[in-house]
């Protein structure tokens, strides 16, 4: 497939998605693109543990998931946050599948510190096949970041790295990160465009923080695996429109 879309939607805006969003998405889609998505779900996350009195715990951007916790977070994600993307992208004429990121080993993935951080795990290969097939017959995947440890066994993966994963591996010409603010915002305004010296001195020095970390460092690594088009963008707004985004891009550092 060509003009591919990765979209990673936090689980910070699911609930809040505009209209003007989805116009901004079918714009896109009218120019020749095919959107995959991947989406997170944090704070229903931990609105759930809360109700299971359970204590989130998180260790740079990462939830620490031990097998309660996992079983939690596939719940919500697959259940909640999954079915809910899905039933805002069909009823804006955008027909969609939901799936478990482990279904079919769409994401396969290799624990990164089981001692540290229990089952959590970052994507090393995409089952790109099965995406493709369903992209051939103008279906957009929406995946959940939970993968495949091996058969049966699962990992919880942070959505902003799945997305990473799923956008190189689809070789994609675009990928954004769209979340509740409308880009990275240094001194209170939204900084246009970073470079990766940029963004590491603001990570340093705390404006860049949380989880913005995750999603700023992810996208650093998907502009640097050749994804040309790398943004940050907002879920309320009209964010595409007459050819022109508004977001934070990341760039390459000058003379790169
Ligand atoms: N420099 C920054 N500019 C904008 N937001 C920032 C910045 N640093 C930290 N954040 C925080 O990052 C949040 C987005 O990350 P997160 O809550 O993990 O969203 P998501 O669920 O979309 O992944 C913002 O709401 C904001 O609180
Ligand atoms: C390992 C890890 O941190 N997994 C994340 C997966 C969901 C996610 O990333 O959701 P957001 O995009 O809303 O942050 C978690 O359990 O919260």
């Amino acid at each position: 497939m060509n003009n591919i879309l990765t979209v990673k939607c936090g689980g910070s805006i699911i609930n809040d998605l505009s209209d003007t969003f989805f116009e901004s998405l079918n714009e896109l889609k009218s120019r020749g693109y095919s959107l995959v998505f991947v989406h997170g779900g944090g704070p229903d996350i931990n609105e759930m543990l809360s109700k299971e009195g359970i204590e989130p715990v998180f260790i740079n951007g990462l939830r620490k998931t031990s097998a309660e916790v996992l079983g939690i977070a596939e719940l919500i994600l697959s259940g909640k946050t999954n079915r809910s993307l899905v039933e805002k992208l069909e009823s804006h004429g955008i027909p969609a599948i939901g799936l478990n990121g482990s279904d079919c080993g769409i994401f396969q993935a290799e624990l990164i510190d089981e001692a540290a951080l229990g089952a959590v795990g970052e994507v090393k290969s995409v089952n790109t096949g099965v995406l493709n097939s369903l992209l051939e017959k103008g279906i957009t995947p929406v995946l959940t970041p939970i993968s495949s440890t091996g058969p049966g066994k699962k990992a919880n993966v942070n959505a902003d790295m799945a997305a990473g994963a799923a956008a190189k591996a689809m070789n994609s010409k675009m990928c954004l990160f769209v979340t509740d603010v409308k880009g990275v915002l240094i001194e209170k305004k939204i900084q246009k465009s970073l470079t990766k010296t940029e963004t590491e001195s603001y990570i340093r020095n705390g404006t860049i923080y949380g989880g913005m970390i995750p999603k700023v460092k992810t996208a650093l690594a998907v502009l640097d695996q050749g994804v040309n088009d790398v943004m940050i963008v907002s879920g309320t707004e009209r964010f595409f429109k007459d050819g022109e985004f508004i977001g934070t891009k990341f760039v390459k550092e000058e003379g790169y």
